[in-house]
Order: structure tokens, then sequence, then C-alpha cells
């Protein structure tokens, strides 16, 4: 398991645009607009921050899971992609490999 994860995550995550609001989450989350994104990025940090304080190790991967989602949600509503936020991380850690991934694919 890997950052492919997120690339095809990503891909059905831009497949919902095309999506009736009533089929999907995420395509009820467009609908709703940017505001609903955000407040959902939000609960989920709050979330996480819960769980991190309860020391609930199962709990806080869950959060993390529900908060990442969300904000591959609001990086595909703003016409990004997760290879330009791993790219970022890579840049700051020296990792070349996907540094160069991202400026073939972008
Ligand atoms: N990975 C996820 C995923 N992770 C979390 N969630 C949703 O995020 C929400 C988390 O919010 P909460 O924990 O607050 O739970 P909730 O009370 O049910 O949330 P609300 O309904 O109040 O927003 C839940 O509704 C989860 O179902 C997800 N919904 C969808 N996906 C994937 O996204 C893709 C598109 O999903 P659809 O749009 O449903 O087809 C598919 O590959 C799905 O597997």
């Amino acid at each position: 398991m890997n950052d492919n994860v997120l690339a095809q995550l990503a891909e059905v995550l831009e497949s919902r645009k095309q999506a009736e609001p009533d089929s999907s989450y995420v395509a009820k989350l467009y609908a709703k607009g940017l505001d609903a994104i955000l407040k959902k990025i939000g609960e989920e940090a709050t979330e996480t921050v819960m769980a991190a304080k309860d020391g609930e190790k199962d709990k806080i991967v869950y959060e993390i899971a529900d908060l990442w989602f969300h904000t591959l949600v609001l990086l595909a509503q703003q016409g990004l992609h997760p290879d330009a936020v791993l790219a970022e991380l890579a840049r700051r850690s020296g990792v070349s490999g996907l540094v160069e991934k991202a400026s073939r694919t972008h």
C-alpha cells in the first residue's frame, strides 16, 4: 500500500464531479460547496485531536483516515491532485523520485 491509494481515490473523487448529489456522499459534499468541505475537515481534525488525547491508537488511525479523506475532497474540489502535496513533502525531505513523478504528471 502506498501513494497509489491516494491516486486511485483522487480518480474516484474526480469522477464524482459528474455524479448526482443523491447518489454519492462526495457528490453531495461538492454540491454543498467549499464551506461544507471545510467544516468536515475542521470536525475530523477535532476528532483526531480528541482520539490522540484519549490515547486510542485505533481511533487515531480511523480519524486521520477521515481527515485525510476530506482533505483529498478539498484538493479535488480545488482542482488539485494529491501528487502536488506529495511533491511538496518530497521537496522538503529531499526525496527526489516523487518530485520528478509529480512534475511529469502536472
Ligand atoms: N473513503 C471514503 C470515506 N471516508 C470517510 N467517508 C465519509 O465521511 C463521513 C465522516 O463523517 P463523520 O465521521 O462525521 O460521520 P457522519 O456523521 O456519517 O458524517 P455526516 O453524514 O454528518 O457528514 C462519513 O459519512 C463517511 O462515510 C468516506 N466516504 C467515502 N469514501 C470513499 O470515497 C469514494 C467515493 O464515495 P461516494 O461518494 O460515497 O461514492 C469511495 O471510494 C468511498 O469508499
